[in-house]
């Protein structure tokens, strides 16, 4: 975004342009939220602060009661403009500033570099606190809109109105969960989509002379608790794979007729969409040795991913690896950065999609793309339903989807099945419920 701003403005549009577009979209988005509930704006100093003077005069201008609290008197030109546009009062901002229904955060935004002075810090909690309504300009002050990270804790939000693009705030822990719901403003500038947030995928539509191995034979090798690999195995099947088919030296319980036990592991059949190897792997290592011997496109999970030990035993290999945070750390170490850098950093170093999970899910290639997840269910963190993502991105791989577009595609449909699946699922409702996400991208 910062980049889109410099390109916007030596085209000619001015900061004044887009900071009267932001503050004008975020009394749009504060009156279609709160209606006519009495608002206090507390101003910063900067730009964000700017938007917040214009947002006062535009929410007047619909009738609106409102009061504006500032730190001190804007320091950058934009902000000064947009000060003088504005013919109310400007209260100073301390301890004696009273309360309002509606809160609006114009304090910080992407300039801001380091936490919040105690006595500020202190005016902002409790004016958070007494209100009704909070509503965050670009980012919830406190918050760096890059990593995330919370230079300053940070009260939580209904809403936040942002500009041009979403900023890694607003999708990376622990500032997403600040945001509550974030409403997207076009203010006429475009960032590079290299960075975006995962949409609903588009998959290729089926050959309607297809057999079932074009449609993607998924082989998946069980290691020491088959239970882990049954779920991927029918995560896969549910997600539209063409054949799916499971190396296990006995037989397992419960999965479904349609899936093929064999006790021989076929990996280097040249009909294998896609390989998975790690969920319930455990402590037998030669599994993986095994699956790095196959041509086949492969998504490595779980155990499998602790047991590579050196992440460049994945350069070569087309492979997807889907770490969570401790598996991350014991493959790459730790990485410099914010999540967003260490999942960039660990794709360029492994030479593989990199679908580094949490509750802020990414999905990064070695060639710089990086995908965000949207906010998906809470009750997503239970046990197995990392062993479903595996099945469902094998899936979409065997299915012909590069690499990235496999993963994301995957995680997109991870989160909605999730929802639908409700708070109450285990994972293997999770995997039932594949087919109804799927059916979205019909509608
Ligand atoms: N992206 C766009 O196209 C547009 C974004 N807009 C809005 O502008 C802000 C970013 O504005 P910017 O002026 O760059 O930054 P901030 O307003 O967030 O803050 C900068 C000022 O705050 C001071 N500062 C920073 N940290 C602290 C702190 N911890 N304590 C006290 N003061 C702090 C900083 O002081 P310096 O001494 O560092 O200069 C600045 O005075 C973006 O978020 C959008 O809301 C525009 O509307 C245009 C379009
Ligand atoms: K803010």
């Amino acid at each position: 975004m910062r980049a889109a701003e410099q390109r916007a403005i030596a085209a000619g549009t001015s900061v004044e342009a887009l900071m009267e577009r932001a503050g004008a979209a975020l009394a749009e988005a504060a009156y279609c939220h709160a209606g006519k509930m009495p608002a206090l704006i507390l101003c910063g100093p900067g730009n964000n602060g700017g938007d917040g003077y214009v947002a006062a005069r535009h929410l007047a201008d619909r009738g609106v009661e409102v009061r504006i609290a500032a730190i001190s008197e804007p320091k950058s030109e934009a902000a000064k403009w947009a000060r003088g546009q504005w013919r109310g009062e400007v209260e100073a901002l301390n301890s004696s500033t009273g309360p309002s229904l509606l809160l609006i955060d114009a304090l910080f935004g992407t300039g801001l570099r380091e936490g919040l002075e105690d006595a500020l810090q202190k005016q902002f909690y409790r004016l958070a606190a007494d209100s009704q309504m909070r509503i965050a300009c670009d980012v919830p002050s406190g918050v760096d809109s890059d990593s995330g990270v919370e230079l300053s804790s940070v009260p939580g939000f209904e809403m936040t109105v942002t500009f041009g693009a979403l900023k890694p705030a607003h999708r990376l822990m622990p500032s997403m969960g600040k945001c509550g719901r974030v409403v997207l403003a076009d203010i006429g500038i475009e960032a590079s989509p290299e960075w975006h947030e995962l949409g609903q995928p588009v998959l290729p539509a089926l050959d309607p002379g297809g057999h079932k191995y074009s449609r993607g034979l998924v082989h998946a090798l069980a290691g020491k608790m088959p239970g882990a690999i049954a779920l991927s195995a029918k995560a896969a099947a549910y997600s539209g794979a063409g054949y799916v088919r499971v190396s296990t030296s006995r037989s397992i319980d419960g999965l479904p007729s349609a899936i093929v036990q064999t006790d021989t592991a076929e990996i280097n059949d040249g009909r294998i969409g896609c390989l998975i190897v790690g969920p319930g792997m455990g402590d037998i290592p030669r599994v993986l040795t095994l699956a790095l011997t196959s041509h086949a496109p492969k998504v490595i999970d779980a155990d499998a991913i602790t047991h590579l030990g050196e992440p460049e035993r994945l350069r070569g290999q087309d492979a997807i690896i889907t770490p969570h945070q401790g598996e991350f750390e014991r493959l790459f170490g730790k990485l410099e950065g914010s999540k967003a850098d260490r999942a960039l950093e660990a794709a360029k170093r492994s030479g593989a999609v990199i679908v580094y999970k949490g509750p802020d899910t990414l999905v990064a290639s070695p060639d710089g793309r990086l995908g965000f997840a949207p906010p998906a269910p809470a009750w997503l963190a239970s046990a197995g339903t990392g062993d479903v993502l595996a099945g469902m991105i094998a899936a979409m791989r065997g299915r012909g989807l590069e690499a990235f577009e496999a993963a994301s595609a995957a995680v997109w449909l991870h989160g909605r099945a999730a929802e639908i699946a409700g708070a109450q699922m285990i994972a293997d409702d999770l995997a039932a419920a594949i087919p109804q996400a799927l059916a979205l991208l019909n509608d």
